[in-house]
């Protein structure tokens, strides 16, 4: 048994929390006759209390001590036992060594801990010595063998490799802005190179360090590092969860490049063949990225679709990556389990978060050790996911599950109460300083801001558009519907003012949208629905023969900004492209109508796009021969991971609840490759629900915690019936309420246009504390932040943007703000 005797170091500072388990409250009272002096921790096995003489022990645990009463927390976290009511004396005695029954246990004294191992969590873990019984993860391989792959698949083959013999490096490490990898150190060595064979530098291919940022160099030499063994204790996994756009197809292409010519020991290839798992949209994207950086020669890859299936990779020899979906995946999974696959890529692979989803179990079954997921959100918002991706990468790194939750979950997230103790909020602490250093060795995550000196200037706009009479009207009839009402008494059941909700959207977007949901629906006789009660007496409101095929641009306020809009750049900025947002398909359909009105040509890509059709159609549109000058998209359906550089300027024509899908849009357009300055226009209307959404974005409310993910939708939100009272409110003698809410000290009626100010707030919460916080252009913007915007009403005097000057008829406010430099618009 290996055992890690701890130094005693005394502390009276910290005190155990004492808050699991069924005696609380009796420890509470007694709490004040307890000598509060005597805290201290000890590590110790324990079984049974029994008389036999060779004892059994059952398995480890940590015996806390405090005052008269002692807790025993086994190696997950979990107290097995608890007593009050000791002798002092005895408690203050015990040394190592020592047996004693406590609370029908007996257990027998190994070592003490130090107060700081046990705030720090470091004496649950499995590996520091610890741990007697092997917990079900623990029991899990431990340590692997970052070679084996290869090693097993070519065992019979191994007297011929003969590249041992040429043991030069594949390309020139001398040469200057080469590329080297790290050096395995002498124990990686004694482990992995037990054929002796000569060490060799493995050095990047020239042909693609040439296009590298320094940012993505250093990510490759992370990729390297860890699918090597090399950073996590000998284990094999990585989450590279850089934000979008900075090029994680591409560092991962070159690792693949490198490790599949190339390897430290006698210059022999770490891996064959290799698994890139991706949403469907992208798979033909990433062979394009193959053969964008290496050609068609140099790597061949595979692509999985109706008429090419995994079986023409096994057969073939060609191939050494197959990108397949996450779709396909499971479809083929009997096929892919028969591969040996040497590393595994999980794009977008936030996916994975749940470990209990069919994807994720069939990914874990695939015997690959190493594992790399890639995703631009962040990872460390949700402890409980958090630890599903780490324990994908890296299994049974953090231990189980429920020994997580106990040493990490629970006293982190209890330190967050605003009513914790400072004990607890220590604690927490502590634990996530810990936590972060167990996994920080293998997760990388750098900021839009590296890649921003790469970019060109991008001018983003909120534009507050007037509603139009029609609009006022429906809205102010909605708003005193049976529906809204009972919502706003809390009578109604939960979904009703999600349905309220809907249709207030709909309104904004267009009332033609609402017509055609409501048509049909008034004259059911179920009277019990809510829609029914909802639509009463609407359609009289409509003119009489209302079409909403025919529907006129006057009647949405937002059309009306958006057909100006789109003439203005047609007219200014012949040669430039539109990328047209919205994240409802018959909202879609309305602006494609728009689109063939004005003659403008138009491509589209929803969820309802064949997965197939999809990279075509971005291809085409990127082209500078693309006659398309609109790309309507739904980018929920479809946005992730997009490149859309063809166009420059992107308009979001509606609101999410959720601000990651609306980043996840804008950053569509500005990214690596962008030729232009690039124009971002939000557009809400003014005094309606869209409004409040937006401030629910860029509050506090909207920003804390798992918020900023693209997996919440709204369904997730609960609402007061405070907050419904204000959600269904019109204001309608506002130019814009956002900024009657930033206690700004402008008027608005003169104009705030100060430069901007660039200061860095603290806005999307990180469970793991604000020292794990990056600044980032790509978190959701804050109520100050936007403070700092120029702003403006719509009938300011000096309107230097000739694209906003166009639709200043329309539009009550604006506010905008400048990245990177001040272009001549
Ligand atoms: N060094 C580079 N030079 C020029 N273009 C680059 C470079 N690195 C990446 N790109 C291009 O930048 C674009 C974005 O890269 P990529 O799609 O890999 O981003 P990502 O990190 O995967 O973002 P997301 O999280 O949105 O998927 C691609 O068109 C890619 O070809
Ligand atoms: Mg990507």
């Amino acid at each position: 048994m290996l055992r890690q005797r701890h130094s005693v170091a005394a502390s009276s500072r910290w005190s155990e929390t004492w808050r699991n388990g069924s005696q609380d409250t009796v420890h509470s009272a007694r709490e004040e006759e307890e000598p509060s002096s005597l805290l201290k921790y000890f590590s110790v096995v324990w079984c049974k209390a029994s008389k036999k003489k060779h004892k059994k022990w059952e398995g480890d645990a940590i015996l806390i001590v405090k005052g008269r009463s002692f807790v025993l927390k086994d190696m997950e976290g979990k107290d097995i036992g608890r007593g009050i009511g000791y002798k002092f004396k005895e408690l203050e005695n015990i040394e190592e060594g020592q047996t004693l029954v406590i609370g029908g246990k007996e257990i027998e004294v190994l070592g003490t801990v130090s107060p700081d191992d046990f705030n720090s969590g470091k004496c649950f873990q499995h590996g520091s010595g610890n741990s007697v019984v092997p917990s079900s993860q623990a029991a899990r391989k431990y340590f692997s063998n970052p070679f084996k792959s290869v090693h097993q698949s070519s065992q019979s083959k191994e007297n011929r490799w003969d590249g041992a013999q040429n043991c030069k490096p594949r390309h020139d490490p001398c040469t200057p802005n080469s590329l080297v990898m790290p050096r395995p150190d002498k124990n990686h060595q004694r482990l992995f190179n037990r054929n002796c064979f000569p060490l060799v530098d493995v050095v990047v291919d020239p042909h693609l360090v040439r296009h590298l940022r320094s940012f993505q160099k250093e990510g490759i030499i992370f990729l390297y590092e860890c699918v090597m063994g090399m950073r996590a204790n000998g284990r094999c996994g990585a989450i590279l969860a850089d934000e979008m756009g900075l090029g994680k197809t591409l560092q991962c292409i070159s690792l693949i490049w490198t490790l599949q010519c190339q390897g430290p020991y006698g210059g022999k290839p770490v891996i064959k063949k290799t698994l890139i798992v991706t949403p469907g949209s992208l798979v033909k994207n990433w062979k394009k990225e193959f053969q964008k950086w290496l050609g068609s020669e140099r790597i061949k890859t595979f692509t999985v679709d109706q008429d090419h299936k995994v079986e023409e990779f096994i057969k073939s020899t060609f191939y050494s990556v197959l990108i397949i979906s996450y779709e396909m995946l499971l479809r083929s999974l009997d096929e892919i389990k028969t591969i040996k696959f040497d590393l595994l890529i999980c794009d977008e692979g936030h996916r994975l978060k749940n470990s209990s989803i069919k994807t994720t179990a069939a990914l874990f079954s695939l015997p690959c050790e190493k594992r790399v997921i890639l995703t631009g959100t962040p990872v460390q918002n949700d402890l409980q996911e958090f630890f599903a991706l780490v324990d994908f990468v890296n299994p049974g790194i953090l231990g189980s599950l429920s020994s997580y939750k106990k040493i990490y979950e629970e006293p982190i997230i209890m330190s967050r109460e605003p009513s914790s103790s400072k004990e607890e909020k220590e604690l927490g602490e502590r634990r996530a300083v810990e936590l972060s250093c167990l996994t920080g060795s293998f997760i990388l995550r750098r900021t839009q801001e590296v890649i921003n000196k790469y970019l060109p200037p991008k001018i983003e706009n909120v534009i507050f558009c007037r509603p139009g009479a029609l609009q006022t009207e429906l809205y102010r009839k909605l708003l005193s519907s049976q529906s809204v009402r009972f919502c706003l008494q809390g009578l109604l059941e939960n979904s009703t003012h999600l349905i309220c909700i809907g249709a207030l959207k709909k309104l904004c977007n267009h009332p033609c949208l609402l017509f055609s949901s409501v048509k049909g629906k008034e004259f059911s006789s179920s009277d019990e629905n809510e829609d029914v009660n909802l639509c009463k007496g609407l359609l009289t409101v409509f003119p009489a023969g209302y079409d909403p095929l025919q529907f006129s641009e006057h009647e949405s306020g937002k059309l009306q900004v958006l057909v100006k809009l789109l003439a203005a750049i047609h007219e200014l900025r012949p040669t430039e492209k539109v990328v047209l947002v919205s994240n409802y398909r018959q909202t879609l359909n309305v602006l494609e109508g728009i689109c063939k009105r004005h003659g403008y040509a138009c491509a589209r890509l929803d969820g309802q796009t064949p997965v197939s059709q999809r990279q075509q159609i971005v291809d085409n549109f990127n082209s500078k021969y693309s006659t398309d000058f609109i790309f309507l998209l739904s980018s929920k359906a479809g946005g992730v991971g997009l490149n859309l550089i063809g166009g420059s300027h992107l308009i979001l024509y509606d609101i999410d609840w959720n601000p990651a899908t609306d980043i996840q849009a804008m950053s569509r357009v500005w990214r690596d490759g962008q030729k232009h300055s690039v124009h971002i226009y939000r557009l809400l209307t003014t005094g309606t629900i869209e409004e409040k959404i937006y401030q629910r974005q860029i509050s506090k409310q909207g920003l804390s915690g798992a918020v900023v993910d693209l997996t919440k939708s709204s369904e997730h939100i609960q609402f007061s019936v405070e907050e419904l009272k204000d959600l269904f409110t019109l204001h309608e003698n506002s130019q814009c309420v956002t900024h009657d809410l930033l206690d700004c000290e402008c008027t608005g009626g003169k104009g705030h246009t100060d430069d901007v100010l660039d200061t860095p707030v603290a806005s999307r919460q990180c469970q793991l504390g604000p020292q794990h916080q990056k600044s980032s252009s790509l978190r959701p913007l804050s109520m100050s932040q936007l403070k700092q915007w120029k702003h403006f009403p719509g009938d300011h005097l000096n309107l230097t943007d000739p694209f906003l000057e166009r639709i200043r008829e329309n539009v009550s406010f604006f506010f905008q703000n400048i990245t990177n430099q001040a272009p001549a618009i």
